[in-house]
């Protein structure tokens, strides 16, 4: 066997706030491709989505970025990137994929002296990808990694929402990238693949790992917890909470506390 492929998995979402869940599905991810003997993980990327998403409970990307940042600090391979989410607008996540993979090829170029012809990732034919294609010749070898999406399980199955994504962008992603989805309680990925053509004529670019200690951490339980004011040890990491307290995140803001008696 050839040697394997390098990827870079990066994880897109709202990381509001960033939970243990979230780290943890990058050693998931991690240990699963390695295993396959096909992959070989190189790092790791957190890109926050832009204020511009516009979702409930988004605080400011400004502080999403400094909770990803404290909690990365137990991590050595996973690094946040912080391009998407200093847009003013909301990007596709094939975007996202398409930005993030254009760096790193463009990255990869500038390191190869110029006798040594890179063939760039971007331009790689989906038959290439979707057989995992390693290269032989002494040109191939020096490829750039591919980026693949790492996701949960119902972020895959949000691609059957009618009109949240472009079916050009999910055959985009699938067949150019590759998703590593992690399983999550309530979900069925393989069903999920299955029922889809597009999916499952890509299957092969699509890795679902399962996550045999199942846990519910979600951002939106945390920020329950929070405005309840219970304690959220050990769901996130201490860097984390220690943040949020400092800057008073997640709380009902006091003007919408009804008066007795009155309306808001
Ligand atoms: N418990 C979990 N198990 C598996 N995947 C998860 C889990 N929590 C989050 N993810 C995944 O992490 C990625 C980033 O998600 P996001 O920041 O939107 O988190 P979330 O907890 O789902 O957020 P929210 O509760 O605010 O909707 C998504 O791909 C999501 O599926
Ligand atoms: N059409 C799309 O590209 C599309 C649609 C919905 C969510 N997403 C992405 O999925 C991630 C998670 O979003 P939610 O937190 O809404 O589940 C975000 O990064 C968001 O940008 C992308």
């Amino acid at each position: 066997m050839g040697s394997p492929v390098k990827v870079i998995l990066l994880a897109c979402g709202s990381f509001s706030p960033i939970t243990n869940m979230h780290l943890r599905m990058f050693e998931l991810g991690r240990d699963a491709l390695n295993k396959t003997g096909r992959f070989q993980v190189v790092s790791g990327v957190i890109s926050p989505v832009s204020d511009g998403y516009g979702k409930k409970d988004l605080v400011p990307a400004k502080h999403r970025c400094e909770m990803v940042r404290a909690a990365l600090k137990t991590s050595d391979w996973v690094k946040l990137d912080p391009w998407e989410c200093t847009l003013s607008f909301w990007s596709p996540t094939a975007k996202v994929l398409r930005h993030y993979q254009e760096q790193y090829d463009s990255h990869s170029n500038c390191k190869t002296t110029p006798s040594k012809k890179r063939k760039k990732l971007s331009n790689r034919s989906v038959s290439d990808v979707q057989t995992n294609h390693i290269p032989s010749s002494d040109t191939e070898t020096d490829q750039s990694p591919v980026v693949k999406l790492l996701c949960g399980a119902d972020l895959l199955e949000s691609f059957a929402v009618p009109g949240l994504w472009a079916q050009e962008d999910i055959e985009y992603i699938v067949s150019t990238h590759g998703l590593v989805v992690i399983s999550r309680v309530g979900t069925d990925p393989h069903k999920f693949i299955y029922d889809s053509d597009v999916l499952t004529k890509y299957k092969e670019n699509i890795v679902v790992v399962t996550e045999w200690i199942s846990n519910e951490i979600s951002s939106t339980k945390i920020r329950t917890a929070l405005r309840r004011g219970e304690s959220v040890k050990y769901l996130l990491q201490d860097g984390v909470i220690d943040y949020i307290k400092q800057h008073q995140l997640y709380k009902i803001p006091d003007n919408t506390i009804s008066e007795p008696g009155g309306g808001h």
